[in-house]
């Protein structure tokens, strides 16, 4: 387990840094330029070290204050820079004014849907729908940053595995920073939406013969090997730049944080982000209490819920399926990070069977909102936490929406024309182009509706 437990650089630490990658196993503090993967002396995870915010004359800034330098930071800039991102700069990745690459990204909308709270058993939800970034999921909050270091360190080329989304993200930064990329994807599995941006944004796309899994271990040595700039979720820096979902949703809610914050759980990258987030957040003051995390998995793909059954005892690994492709994932990567985000807000992880992700789903579209499969999990898990009288009447729960209805049209095509378990009333219909057809179609509809 790891014995990273600090939370900000002391002052005497790391002269002439904004921040250091830390080693979450050894220890060990690489500069914050360094370009390697992962801890040159024992291979563990690592992780960025802030220094706290500070005023001119070096003392701590007050939370107050803080809370306003996010508030001023995108008026302040030239032309306004309205990244959702960059605008926890001193929390993310310190800058001093160096290019960064930015679409820009964040800001996205925190909604609350009658029908869907209706359908959860809970009037305090909001879903905060991560699917209105640039290239439609909340991948792009990290990329924004691993890219920006990609380019600081003078990396010739960016990899990624990928079941779509963080495919998608990369080949549309890198596009921007004009660094080739380079994904590995799942052969065949990979929905038809994700796969059609990661062409269009031109990376080269590698279809392999195995699962994410698989994937990731190969993209991990061929990146090491070849000298590959790494953009998963291992990446330090996309862990930062996703840290600002929950310091967005902190700021939309005035800081005054909510009782649970529910997301979809696959390789447990942003499980591990929002841990850090929070952790950062209450050590400065900026929240008085944290919300308790919830993961939720699917269901033939919980190997972290199985964990923690059994109180994170070891650590599990599946053969994972389920039909939301984004969390077919069987062998998380950030395991012992999201392990130490659910224990210190003591949290949760359930599962959810793939019947419950399409019911949630078909809510969630219906209500106009839409979403991907994955991402309708969160309020799937919300309706099991209120069936089991854990989440309560009066309770305020965020649930993350991971990604937009379009990153998978392939499943609503099924769901709406070929299933005939759902969405009958939706089916589409061919018609004779007359005024009569037409009427014939709504009178039908009437009567089905009487
Ligand atoms: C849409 C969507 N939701 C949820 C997840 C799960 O996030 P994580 O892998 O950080 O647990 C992913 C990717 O992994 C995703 O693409
Ligand atoms: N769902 C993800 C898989 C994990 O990617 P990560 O780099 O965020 O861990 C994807 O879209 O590829």
């Amino acid at each position: 387990m790891a014995v990273n437990d600090t939370i900000f650089l002391s002052a005497h630490e790391a002269p002439g840094q904004h921040s250091v990658q830390r080693c979450d196993d050894c220890g060990q503090d690489l500069h914050e330029r360094d370009a390697s993967p992962a801890c040159p002396q024992c291979g563990g995870l690592l992780a960025i070290i802030h220094r706290a915010p500070l005023d001119i004359m070096g003392a701590p800034l007050e939370p107050k204050a803080i809370h306003h330098t996010f508030a001023q930071h995108c008026c302040a800039m030239p032309m306004g820079h309205p990244s959702g991102v960059w605008r926890f700069e001193s929390l993310v990745m310190p800058t001093a004014g160096e290019a960064i690459t930015s679409h820009p990204e964040g800001n996205t909308p925190l909604m609350t849907r009658r029908v869907v709270s209706e359908w959860a058993g809970c009037d305090g939800l909001l879903l905060k729908h991560e699917g209105y970034n640039p290239t439609g999921s909340f991948k792009d909050r990290g990329m924004t940053v691993g890219t920006t270091q990609a380019v600081r360190t003078g990396a010739t080329a960016v990899a990624c595995a990928s079941t779509g989304n963080t495919s998608a993200s990369l080949a549309s930064y890198a596009a921007q920073a004009g660094i080739p990329g380079l994904v590995f994807v799942p052969a065949g599995k990979v929905a038809l939406g994700k796969m059609a941006q990661t062409l269009a944004y031109g990376a080269k796309t590698l279809l392999v013969k195995g699962d994410f899994d698989t994937c990731l271990r190969l993209v991990q040595e061929a990146s090491r090997e070849l000298g590959i700039y790494l953009l998963n979720s291992i990446n330090p820096w996309r862990v930062e730049g996703q840290k600002t979902i929950v310091f967005e949703t902190l700021q939309q809610l005035g800081w005054d944080a909510p009782d649970f914050i529910v997301l979809p759980a696959g390789n447990l990258g942003n499980t591990a982000a929002f841990g850090k987030a929070l952790r950062e957040a209450k050590a400065l003051g900026l929240i008085s209490r944290v919300p308790r995390l919830v993961s939720v998995q699917a269901a033939g793909a919980a190997p972290f819920a199985k964990g923690f059954r059994d109180h994170f005892a070891q650590r599990y690994t599946v053969q994972a399926e389920t039909i939301a492709t984004a969390i077919r994932i069987g062998d998380p990567a950030s395991w012992d990070r999201a392990v130490r985000a659910i224990r210190e807000t003591d949290g949760l992880v359930l599962s959810v069977t793939d019947d419950e992700i399409i019911d949630a789903k078909v809510r969630i579209d219906a209500a106009g909102v839409g979403c991907e499969p994955a991402s309708a999990a969160s309020v799937a898990g919300v309706r099991q936490l209120v069936r089991d009288g854990i989440i309560r009447s009066g309770d305020r729960v965020v649930a993350v929406l991971t990604g937009h209805v379009l990153k998978d049209p392939g499943m609503l095509v099924e769901l709406h024309q070929e299933r005939t378990d759902f969405a009958q009333a939706n089916r589409p219909v061919e018609i004779d182009a007359t005024v009569k057809a037409v009427a014939d179609i709504i009178a039908a509809s009437r009567g089905a509706e009487a």
